[in-house]
């Protein structure tokens, strides 16, 4: 526009009619020249997606199941595949398309969900909480953090029902759960056979005049009008006989309930933590814990501290981050209190049980 102005100032008409044509027809020449540098695209690609080339050059050698070749960091193997003309271009803009495959990254990062290799069978109040927050502080133990009680009460549901309560594990962790009623429950044995015979299975035992006072505090702790714990206890106190059929008491019965279970478990699959041990040597106990499950052992004193005001061994502070760990309110309650002639009674009512569960076991837990 400039030179058309420009001529129209300094020629006259005739001169400036030639002039303009002039002017045009460079201006045309310019813009042939430019098309023709710039004719592969590379201003505006018609394809912004940095993929999309890639995908249909290797389609043919792929399989179906294999990974797309471009989702690798981008540049690591096209750089090196494209001319050097095209290398030199600014790199093409960042597409994000919701229509490429994502890569398994859930598989990669969290592992797969799988049936437990370990269970904490029992018993109801002997400690199995603080076994399995101990155990679970193992690199290479991951834990279903409630109760499923799938052998007992779910066992309808099957087993992917199952296996969906479980966390996701690496192939070198193992899956634990813990249930306590499984101990004294008739069919879980059989049912966790079916399932898998080399489960190993861990039992906390505790003195079952204490577990049984234990588990009747936390009953009267939910059901404020419930009957004396002697009420429970006794067919008739005076005469020392015991109601067996009260769960409090039934389940104490461990040689009973241990029969049942090496009818379709060796006893060498069956590892006894002693609930008492746990309280004065949690280190000591989980040593046993890790050696009886394969485990090396990780777990150490160097984990614990004893809480005063718990009155419980606790998981220090972890050197990351996170706070000291003690177990909740409901482990560690005031018993209620129960007079020393009953306690003698039950003393006397259990210890054949004991007896028998110490030769069954080949191990005396010295509960007097
Ligand atoms: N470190 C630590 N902290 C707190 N409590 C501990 C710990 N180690 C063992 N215990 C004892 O665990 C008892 C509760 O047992 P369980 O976890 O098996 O109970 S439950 O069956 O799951 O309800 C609980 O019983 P009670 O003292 O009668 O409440 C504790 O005595």
């Amino acid at each position: 526009m400039a030179c058309v102005l420009l001529f129209s100032r300094l020629l006259p008409f005739s001169h400036r009619l030639r002039g303009t044509t002039f002017c045009l027809l460079s201006l045309f020449l310019s813009y042939l020249c430019y098309c023709s540098i710039f004719s592969d695209g590379s201003v505006m690609p018609k394809s912004a997606d940095p993929t999309s080339g890639c995908q249909r050059a290797d389609r043919a050698k792929r399989r179906p199941q294999d990974p797309v070749p471009c989702l690798l960091p981008p540049g690591a193997r096209r750089s090196a595949a494209r001319p050097r003309a095209e290398r030199r271009r600014p790199p093409a803009p960042r597409a994000v398309r919701n229509d490429t495959p994502s890569p398994p990254m859930s598989h990669l990062k969290f592992g797969n969900k799988k049936l437990p290799n370990a269970i904490i069978v029992g018993v109801k109040k002997g400690g199995t909480r603080a076994v399995l927050e101990f155990i679970r502080i193992h690199p290479d133990v991951r834990a279903a953090g409630t109760e499923t009680h799938f052998f007992d009460r779910n066992y309808d549901r099957g087993l992917e029902w199952y296996r969906g309560l479980m966390p996701r594990t690496l192939e070198s962790q193992i899956t634990m759960e813990k249930t306590p009623s499984y101990f004294v429950t008739k069919e879980t044995p059989r049912r966790i056979s079916a399932m898998a015979q080399d489960t190993k299975l861990i039992v906390v035992v505790r003195d079952p005049v204490t577990r049984a006072i234990s588990d009747y505090t936390q009953t009267l702790s939910k059901t404020p009008d419930l009957p004396s714990f002697q009420d429970l206890a006794f067919e008739n106190q005076s005469l020392g006989i015991v109601d067996m059929s009260w769960n409090a008491i039934r389940i104490g019965l461990y040689a009973l309930h241990l029969e049942n279970w090496l009818r379709y478990f060796p006893l060498a699959q069956i590892h006894f933590v002693s609930g008492e041990r746990l309280i004065t040597d949690p280190a000591g106990e989980l040593a046993r814990v890790q050696d009886f499950l394969g485990l090396k052992r990780i777990v150490t004193d160097k984990h614990f501290y004893f809480n005063r005001t718990k009155g419980f061994p606790c998981l220090k502070k972890p050197e990351s981050s996170g706070s000291p760990r003690c177990l909740g309110k409901s482990k560690g309650r005031t018993h209620v209190q129960i007079d020393r002639d009953a306690i003698e009674q039950l003393r006397d009512f259990y210890r054949p049980y004991n007896v028998k569960f110490y030769e069954m076991v080949g191990h005396d837990f010295k509960w007097e």
